[in-house]
């Protein structure tokens, strides 16, 4: 018992929420911490850990989640797993790290358990920014997400336009030590190869027409942070061994300077294209594949996990329409559960936007689902697409720099200025319906020479959404 009342003691002095339980799962002590953050209001000693954490009446692992006990209990070892917890604020994601005490004989009676906020997906007030979901794969990448963050490892975002990778390179950068440095993000499909080493590595005064003054690098401009490399396929192959040296060595030169510098960052990259496919094809450095990709994450289409559609809707609809209660007639959210996005949640956030605006009152219903969805149809039927030529975003889409053919670019051109003609919306909107990012509805109204026309001023980058 002594030893009992000193693990207490010790707990008492971690900064973290602990608690300590034993195999019926019945909580044994908490410490101040865990107390705030879980239960202010509420004795948790006595009770078991799934009605205070999920305000389940049975154990996680009979409610569909994974429990750390039943995980230790049979491999009786350290386990952690990722939870959604109740707190007073709402549901959290938590890191549970849980360690069996063996007693003198070996036997588990005793369990530690560490909850660990995870800083990815921690309400916060910049709801803009908060990642959504809770079905098993969004959970999937979420777990990685954890894993990588607090590391330095270069990290690889993969997934189609409009999943999420921008918030998830935050999410990580965030969650690492280098939270409090800048977060600097490279969109590297906008930026033509002419301007792509300067801007990313800085210029000396009078090293080009035009530079009339010193300019440092985003490089430079991420030192102690994150540099965000998104759209990394779109790096030209000329680039790619700047950047390898830079992520080798963390040296880079100024475009007009021989003297080598250093900066310290820590690398995420994203990107939709097949970056093997590219790899084998000659189309993109093995070498940098390999040093970017050290932690891989996989963001899911969200037709991988349409059980995340009623709750994405209600964070949407509260981040397009803050000022406005908005609801979904339950059959309005029927209709967005059997629709295929392919632009993902994007897509979905600009359907909510524009069935928003048909709604009078607080409830959006069908009708005014049926009219977004329609006037995306109106401006890329769905067949437009694959019809006449856009290229959707996937792993497949040709790298810009190959040519397509005349009569296809021909048919290319033809459907972008019709649906620019129809479409009176965001450039955003246009892209999500025609099933492409809005970098690369950018890329080709620019290849087409159609940005005069588009949605927004002539020369507008693409948003950040
Ligand atoms: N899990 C999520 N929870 C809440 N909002 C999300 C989530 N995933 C994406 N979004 C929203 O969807 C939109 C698109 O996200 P984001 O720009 O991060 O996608 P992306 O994968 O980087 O797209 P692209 O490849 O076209 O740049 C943004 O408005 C973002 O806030």
């Amino acid at each position: 018992m002594q030893s009992l009342h000193e693990l207490i003691a010790f707990l008492e002095s971690l900064p973290e929420p602990h608690i300590l339980f034993d195999r019926h799962y019945r909580i044994l002590a908490a410490n101040t911490a865990y107390r705030l953050a879980f239960s202010p209001n509420g004795e948790v000693v006595g009770r078991r850990c799934y009605e205070v954490s999920h305000r389940f009446d049975r154990p996680c692992d009979q409610a569909g989640e994974s429990c750390p006990l039943a995980l230790s209990l049979r491999s009786g070892a350290r386990e952690r797993v990722l939870h959604l917890h109740h707190t007073p604020k709402g549901e959290e994601y938590v890191n549970i790290e849980l360690t069996p005490l063996p007693d003198a004989h070996g036997k588990l009676h005793v369990f530690v358990e560490k909850v660990a906020a995870l800083p990815s997906a921690r309400p916060r007030s910049d709801e803009a920014a908060m990642l959504v979901g809770r079905s098993p794969a969004f959970q999937r990448m979420l777990a990685r997400v954890a894993r990588a963050a607090p590391a330095q490892a270069s990290v690889l975002l993969l997934g189609e336009s409009g999943t999420g990778k921008e918030l998830v390179a935050r999410a990580i950068h965030e969650g690492s030590p280098r939270a409090s440095r800048p977060l600097v993000v490279v969109d590297c499909s906008s930026l033509p190869e002419s301007l792509f080493e300067s801007e990313v590595f800085g210029h000396e005064k009078g090293a080009f027409t035009g530079a009339t003054h010193t300019k440092i690098g985003l490089v430079e401009a991420a030192h102690g942070g994150t540099l965000f490399l998104d759209e990394v396929g779109d790096i030209p192959m000329t680039m790619q061994v700047k950047l390898l040296r830079l992520l080798e060595s963390g040296t880079y030169r100024r475009v007009g300077s021989t003297e080598l510098r250093r900066t310290d960052v820590r690398v995420v990259s994203a990107t939709h294209r097949d970056l093997e496919a590219m790899m084998r094809q000659g189309r993109f450095r093995e070498d940098l594949y390999y040093r970017l990709s050290t932690f891989p994450i996989h963001l899911p289409p969200l037709r991988e996990r349409r059980e995340d559609i009623p709750l994405l809707a209600e964070a949407l609809l509260r981040r397009v329409w803050p000022q406005r209660r908005l609801t979904l007639h339950p059959q309005a959210l029927q209709r967005l559960m059997v629709h295929p996005f392919p632009g993902n949640v994007r897509e979905l956030r600009n359907v909510l936007e524009h069935a928003a605006l048909w709604c009078d009152g607080d409830e959006i219903l069908p009708e005014h689902v049926e009219e977004a969805l329609a006037a995306g149809r109106r401006a890329a039927p769905a067949s437009t697409a694959a019809a006449l030529a856009i290229e959707p975003d996937g792993p497949q889409e040709p790298p810009d720099e190959a040519p397509l053919p005349t009569a296809r670019r021909e048919r290319e051109r033809e459907t972008l200025r019709r649906a620019l003609q129809a479409h009176h919306g965001s450039r955003a909107a246009l892209a999500a319906r025609l099933g492409i990012s809005e970098r690369t509805l950018y890329r080709k109204l620019k290849a087409h020479g159609l940005l005069d026309d588009g949605p927004g001023s002539p020369d507008r980058q693409p948003d950040r959404a």
